[in-house]
């Protein structure tokens, strides 16, 4: 930005495209253009908060004391002796206040609250949100790529919010989308027509449109899993395994790639395309990861850009949800990778 004359003076940034895209649509008050700029307010305090997480470990670290330090940590405190709010749960007040504040939902459903959170009466608009406000959170501590991811819904009740208007199909999705801090911000967001990337500028604070309509590749070269719970894996998805890493035709195995941050792994799922799996095992029969705020966002996002979400045996986004936090077995990726998956998954059954 230096350059005066490679100065864009016509960027499209994320709140023009959320405008624009408002005004298209029939009947739109604005109410959704209001809650998603809400979002976006709290996304960029969490990035700057991300990237301050790093330089308190710095401090600290010159008197011996990181273990005092973390981020990641609860309670802890600071070089200071000041306490240190989590950042999980910085993010989460965050992503509730600013929300609430936009007069653009009644309730929402986040990773940190065991219950519904219901907005109070005189601040309450027509939306839904299910959000987990910081993805990866066991990787705050070693500074590995984390994320927020969200999807918004229609009420679907009139009076008093309840957990019904939570507990909807993802194919009823407004509008999803997830935040990846990585070695920049980067915002993947859909409102039903499309993925599109947005990177934030930190010169002018805003998301600057940096892909349009993202595609995902019909095939991929990387498989991604926790392949260490393989002991607990059915015979079905160790076969599959077993294939990508000797295939019997002859061609070149899979790449393996985990970062154990799923919005990272998702994100390189979407960019290089090939497979991400978080599957049922022994010890987890449902999988570990949540249908309302990390796998149907997640699944939305795949689909607008051309790739599959599974849970084995059935499209994610056709889920009934029957509580809150319900964990889903979660598959997803380019199209023929997730098909040759499920011919594995057939064999079993
Ligand atoms: O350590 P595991 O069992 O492989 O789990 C990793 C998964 O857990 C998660 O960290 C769960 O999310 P939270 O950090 O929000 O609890 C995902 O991001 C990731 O894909
Ligand atoms: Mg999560
Ligand atoms: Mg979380
Ligand atoms: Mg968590």
């Amino acid at each position: 930005m230096s350059d005066q004359s490679a100065f864009d003076t016509d960027v499209w940034t994320l709140t023009r495209f959320v405008i624009e895209t408002g005004r298209q649509a029939k009947g739109a008050t604005g109410e959704l253009t209001q809650l998603i700029n809400a979002i976006l307010t709290a996304i960029k305090a969490i990035s700057s908060a991300v990237r301050k997480a790093g330089l308190a470990h710095l401090e600290v670290r010159g008197q011996g004391q990181l273990q005092n330090s973390r981020q990641g940590l609860a309670g802890s405190v600071n070089v200071t002796g000041d306490d240190v709010k989590k950042l999980d749960v910085l993010s989460n007040d965050l992503v509730i206040n600013m929300l609430q504040a936009s007069y653009s939902t009644c309730c929402m459903v986040s990773e940190e609250n065991k219950e519904l959170i219901i907005t109070p009466k005189d601040k309450r608009g027509k939306y839904v949100v299910c959000f987990d406000p910081l993805d990866g959170s066991s990787n705050i501590d070693c500074l590995a790529s984390i994320g927020t991811i969200f999807a918004i819904y229609k009420r679907v009740t009139d009076g008093e919010p309840t957990d019904k208007d939570a507990l909807q199909q993802g194919n009823n999705i407004v509008c999803a989308g997830y935040t990846l801090y990585g070695s920049a911000t980067l915002v993947a967001l859909s409102t039903g027509a499309g993925l599109n990337f947005f990177m934030l500028d930190p010169a002018i604070g805003e998301f600057i449109l940096t892909e349009r309509n993202v595609k995902i590749k019909q095939k991929g070269k990387i498989y991604s899993i926790n392949e260490g719970y393989a002991k607990y894996f059915h015979p079905s998805i160790n076969e599959y395994l077993k294939h990508k890493k000797y295939p019997e035709d002859g061609s070149a195995p899979y790449g393996a790639r985990y970062v154990g941050s799923m919005v990272s792994d998702i994100h390189r799922t979407i960019a290089y395309g090939g497979i991400f799996m978080y599957p049922a095992n022994e010890k987890s029969p449902k999988g570990k990861l949540r249908l309302l705020y990390e796998c149907n966002p997640i699944a939305f996002l795949i689909e607008q850009a051309g790739g599959l979400a599974t849970t084995g045996t059935q499209r994610i986004l056709d889920v009934q949800p029957e509580a809150l936090h319900q964990r889903v077995p979660f598959v997803v990726g380019s199209p023929d990778d997730v098909n040759e998956y499920l011919s594995f998954v057939k064999k079993y059954q």
